[in-house]
């Protein structure tokens, strides 16, 4: 089967819904209004927007865990609707902070369960069991019923379970939420491996320094609708995010004090003397700003780039600072 990856197109799902309670009058909540998407093979796939924006509805349906209103998905030219049983065996979702195992079994009996539910051949789980139990640090407790496990170590079962169908296509929804700073570190080390040998990712998650680090491209989206697509870097390009350049200087001469004026840098005392001139720019500023200081005679003690963050430009299109949808190339 060739690897196309998932394509998304005019996606839509409505809910039935009450207004004003039990009896108030029927209506329809629209959580995807016409999304389309690619996720391709060996590519982590961001996807954003702030809460209510339609991500779990949008992964569940992914994962056919939910049916689209209309519109179509298919996996590797399978339609996930028609042929949902073969789209099963190549997907599997991790979500953070929902219950995905059982926890009056153990460990491995929860992974063996899985595995029969995704018909992995028995002589192949149980190795593929003991390898994914080692990968997230639970052989010691492989044979421990999941009622005695941490938060943490549930959301590591979860991870194995995510993975027991060696699946080439692997939706995270908030994969690390909860999750203890190494093991959440641990898990983005297995996705960015898994998508180097070609597993296709699909991401949402709340941890935009995740996104930036993962993803190479990111869907961010509003009520259900395309808001802007591209690279965490052309998205920042876009929205005009800035970073801040700070030069601490121990003394302003008039000379200097003119250089912070030319550049629109504000001044603030430095806590052991001195001055802080701070630069809202792009990065690249950092150097003219530097070497206009030095070239007035001034010094320089400290000099402190913080990038634009990937956070900045989200904020930017979701609040509406920039009209959406943006267009990258
Ligand atoms: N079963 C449902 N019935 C009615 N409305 C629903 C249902 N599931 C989701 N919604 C609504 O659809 C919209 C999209 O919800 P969804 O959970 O997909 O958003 P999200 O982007 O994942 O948000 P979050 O970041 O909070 O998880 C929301 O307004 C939500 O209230």
């Amino acid at each position: 089967m060739p690897d196309t990856g998932i394509e998304v197109r005019d996606l839509h799902k409505e809910f039935p819904v009450r207004d004003r309670g039990l009896f108030g009058p029927r209506t329809t909540k629209t959580a995807v209004n016409g999304l389309d998407l690619d996720i391709p093979a060996g590519r982590i796939t961001g996807l954003l927007g702030l809460n209510g924006a339609g991500k779990t509805t949008t992964i569940k349906i992914l994962a056919t865990l939910l049916r689209p209103t209309s519109g179509t998905v298919r996996v590797d030219d399978l339609d996930s609707v028609a042929d949902a049983r073969a789209v099963r065996r190549r997907i599997n979702l991790i979500a953070g902070g929902e219950r995905m195992v059982y926890t009056r079994m153990t460990g491995r009996e929860n992974l063996w369960y899985f595995g029969q539910l995704y018909d992995v051949p028995k002589r192949e789980l149980r190795a593929r069991i003991d390898e994914l139990l080692s990968l997230v640090g639970l052989t010691q407790a492989a044979d421990t019923m999941v009622e005695r496990y941490s938060r943490g170590m549930t959301q590591r079962l979860a991870i194995a379970r995510g993975l027991i169908n060696d699946p080439a296509y692997l939706l995270l929804d908030e994969p690390t939420l909860g999750l203890d700073a190494p093991i959440a570190r641990d898990l983005r080390r297995v996705v960015a491996r898994l998508a180097a040998e070609g597993t296709g990712v699909l991401l949402t998650s709340h941890y935009l320094a995740e996104v930036e680090e993962l993803c190479a491209h990111v869907y961010v989206i509003a009520d259900g609708r395309h808001l802007a697509a591209g690279s965490p870097a052309e998205l920042k390009t876009a929205t005009g995010s800035l970073g801040t350049v700070r030069v601490t200087v121990p003394q302003v001469p008039p000379a200097v004090a003119e250089v912070a004026t030319r550049f629109g840098a504000t001044r603030t005392p430095a806590d052991g003397g001195g001055e802080i001139l701070t630069l809202r720019s792009p990065d690249h500023m950092a150097g003219p700003l530097a070497a206009a200081i030095v070239g007035a005679g001034g010094a320089i003690t400290a000099l402190e780039i913080k990038e634009a963050s990937l956070e900045d430009a989200i904020l930017a299109l979701t609040d509406g600072t920039v009209p959406g949808p943006v267009v990258l190339a």
